[in-house]
């Protein structure tokens, strides 16, 4: 059996001390009775600085915040709580050990009541969570970045499939919702093929990213959306806009594509890159599903495949 006599007074303020954590001891009045080394290079106060006073007279700004509940709650009903460190702002204006104008620690509270000579006291401990938060801030904004990046094309930068067939979704039950219309058109760089075999996959891979970011800069209404939908085709949804205004704007685009005067290989049928493009819009009947507005917006671009190539033709349109 242990017969060590039980730590002296002084031994103890010296553990107090030495503990990596803050420790406040309160009484009934909440006024400071403990107030231990770790306290001090992070508050800027002294022990007998603060020995005496209202913890609220010293740090005024805890004043309605959840601290003060809870050390309301421990003095008063003898209820234990925590305050952690991911609710709102660390609520103690206490910063790294000698840097006073450095950023607040992250801290986790908890407050503990207890009682001592007849006499109620409450505890309050504060840790320093500054690592955790970090750690936790930094995965969550790995995870935003990768969600991010899951919805982009890695090769164009523009809105991959997955974004594509979100948003045509959103999109379509919007313009049934409000009775709105919603043109799609589907595009196609002519005889890519050959632009591969004459000017090799790696070009190929800048000419489709060159188009791309062409086709998105003709889309200039925050709910339009350019997308990559395959390999050498591209999509976009273009909301509140009817098929006669679509027709248009596919054509803006066919023409400015054509513009850049990019080279094409000399088995194309144009000395430049070219796109064609099939149109559909959700107003005519039997279009509200996007399934079968893909499928219209696709037999109108073979048609205009079949038709020669470096052209717009929408569904419908006589063949
Ligand atoms: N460089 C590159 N080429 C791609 C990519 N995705 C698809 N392609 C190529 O695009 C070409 C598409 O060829 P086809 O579907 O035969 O059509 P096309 O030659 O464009 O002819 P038309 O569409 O009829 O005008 C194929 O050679 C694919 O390899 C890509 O990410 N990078």
């Amino acid at each position: 059996m242990n017969t060590k006599p039980e730590p002296g007074g002084a031994v103890l303020a010296r553990a107090v001390n030495l503990v990596n954590c803050g420790l406040v001891v309160l009484d009934a009045a909440q006024e400071i009775v403990l107030w231990n080394g770790w306290m001090v290079p992070r508050s800027g106060y002294s022990a007998a600085r603060v020995q005496g006073r209202a913890l609220l007279d010293v740090f005024p700004e805890l004043r309605g915040s959840r601290v003060e509940a809870a050390v309301l709650a421990a003095l008063t009903d003898n209820i234990s709580a925590t305050v952690p460190a991911s609710q709102g702002r660390s609520p103690f204006p206490l910063r790294e050990a000698g840097s006073f104008d450095g950023a607040r620690i992250d801290q986790a509270v908890a407050v503990i009541p207890f009682s001592e000579g007849g006499e109620r006291y409450c505890l309050v401990e504060i840790r320093d969570v500054s690592n955790a938060v970090d750690r936790e801030r930094r995965l969550l904004d790995h995870a935003e970045s990768l969600r991010a990046r899951s919805y982009v094309d890695g090769l164009t930068g523009i809105a991959n499939r997955r974004h594509f067939d979100v948003a045509l979704d959103r999109e379509l039950r919007r313009a049934q919702r409000n009775g709105g219309a919603l043109s799609l058109l589907l595009m196609d760089i002519d005889s890519f093929k050959a632009y591969n075999d004459h000017f090799g996959h790696q070009d190929g891979d800048a000419c489709l990213t060159t188009v791309a970011q062409a086709l998105a800069a003709m889309l200039k209404r925050p709910a339009d959306v350019a997308a990559r939908y395959g390999g050498e085709e591209f999509a976009a949804i273009l909301p509140d806009t009817t098929l006669e205004q679509a027709r248009a704007h596919a054509n803006a685009i066919r023409a400015h594509v054509a513009s850049l005067n990019l080279p094409h290989a000399p088995a194309a049928a144009r000395p430049h890159v070219t796109l064609s493009i099939g149109v559909a819009a959700c107003d005519r009947d039997g279009l509200t599903e996007p399934a079968a507005l893909i499928e219209a917006a696709d037999k109108a671009l073979y048609a205009a495949k079949r038709g020669g190539r470096d052209r717009v033709v929408a569904y419908g349109d006589p063949a």
